[in-house]
């Protein structure tokens, strides 16, 4: 759906220049959707805004459906765009415009008829999840409900690519999930591709299906999200991935397990990409004479499946245990016998 080559984009400031994007290179897939992670002044907000030429780029292309929006003239830029929705941070609604007239207003610009407008808006009002909001203000509503209507303002011409610039930074946590899973819903009824920038891995975790990480204007590392947080290869993919991962309290549980269980074994389990499996504990404890304490753990689901670690004590007959042990092995889930680390 998007494909991007050697991409740059340099800043000519009186004191120095500044390349915001270095020749990056990224393909992204009909249906996806894709994050791009880094820390402030990576260059995120600059990328985005290259796509759609909210920046225009100093080198190299982006493609979107097979168009070159790079070589675009301004007014098959203006026709493009509408294919191109977007949604940003601090929203950008027009403060004294009603819910209704903000999400009508790309559908006026397009040339779209009053009758169809009207059915329109009221569709995308219900979508968004706004009923019976219409008539208010964006003054009168919270973030998440401003985002929302931000949301189906970018929809409102059908768009192919949903563009979205940090759009749950400034909302509380629990806000922040409503709209990511209403995002998810947009993406699977709808088939939207959906790019998104954030700093923060939370967002990566709960709704991408592939992420690249962002570093001096460069993508550093990418993939698909559950093995990005399995393996991750550079030390800033490791930092946002213990965002989301980091158990301080880990070597300190495991001394006191070490300690305090004396009797039985000591196993760590490995869940990777799991669905099949997670009933694993229930099912050793029919399956098999032995107790199965569960003594620490963390578990996180994403949108390729749930990956976590889980430390349990098995108490029984060591023959028994050892027979419990040769099945997980022949599951997906790895095992560790007394584990160190
Ligand atoms: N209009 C501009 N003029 C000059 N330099 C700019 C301009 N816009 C961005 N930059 C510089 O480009 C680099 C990348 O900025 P950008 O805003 O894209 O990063 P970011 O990863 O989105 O960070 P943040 O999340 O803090 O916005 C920074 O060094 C920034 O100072």
């Amino acid at each position: 759906m998007i494909s991007i080559k050697e991409l740059s984009k340099v800043f000519y400031t009186k004191d120095q220049n500044v390349r915001a994007v270095d020749k990056l290179d990224l393909d992204i897939e009909k249906g996806e959707i894709y994050g791009v992670i880094g820390y402030s002044g990576a260059g995120k907000s600059t990328f985005i805004r290259l796509l759609n030429r909210l920046e225009e780029p100093s080198d190299g292309s982006v493609t979107i459906d097979n168009e070159n929006v790079t070589q675009l003239n301004k007014s098959k830029l203006r026709v493009a765009r509408q294919e191109i929705g977007m949604i940003f941070q601090h929203f950008n609604l027009l403060w004294s415009r009603t819910v209704y007239d903000n999400i009508s207003f790309p559908l006026e610009i397009a040339g779209v008829k009053k009758e169809e407008r009207k059915k329109r808006v009221n569709e995308l009002i219900d979508l968004v999840g706004l009923s019976g909001r219409g008539e208010s203000y964006p003054s009168q509503l919270s973030g998440g409900q401003k985002q929302r209507v931000g949301i189906a303002r970018a929809l409102a011409n059908n768009p192919k690519v949903l563009l979205c610039d940090e759009a749950t930074s400034a909302l509380d946590p629990e806000t922040t999930d409503s709209i990511l899973d209403l995002l998810v819903d947009i993406n699977r009824k709808l088939g939207l591709t959906i790019v998104l920038i954030t700093h923060e891995m939370h967002v990566i975790r709960k709704i991408c299906h592939r992420v690249a990480v962002m570093e001096e204007g460069r993508i550093v590392e990418s993939g698909n999200v559950l093995d990005v947080f399995l393996y991750p290869k550079q030390k800033v993919t490791r930092r946002f991935v213990d965002q989301v991962m980091g158990d301080p309290d880990r070597e300190h549980s495991l001394g006191l397990i070490n300690e305090t269980y004396k009797s039985g074994e000591i196993v760590k389990l490995h869940f990777i990409g799991e669905s099949t499996n997670q009933a694993l504990i229930s099912e050793l404890s029919r399956a098999f004479t032995i107790d199965v304490n569960i003594l620490h753990g963390k578990i996180t689901q994403t949108q390729k499946g749930a990956y976590g670690t889980l430390f349990v004590q098995f108490v029984g007959d060591k023959e028994e245990i050892d027979r419990a042990i040769t099945y997980i092995q022949t599951t997906s889930v790895q095992v560790e016998v007394n584990p160190d680390e």
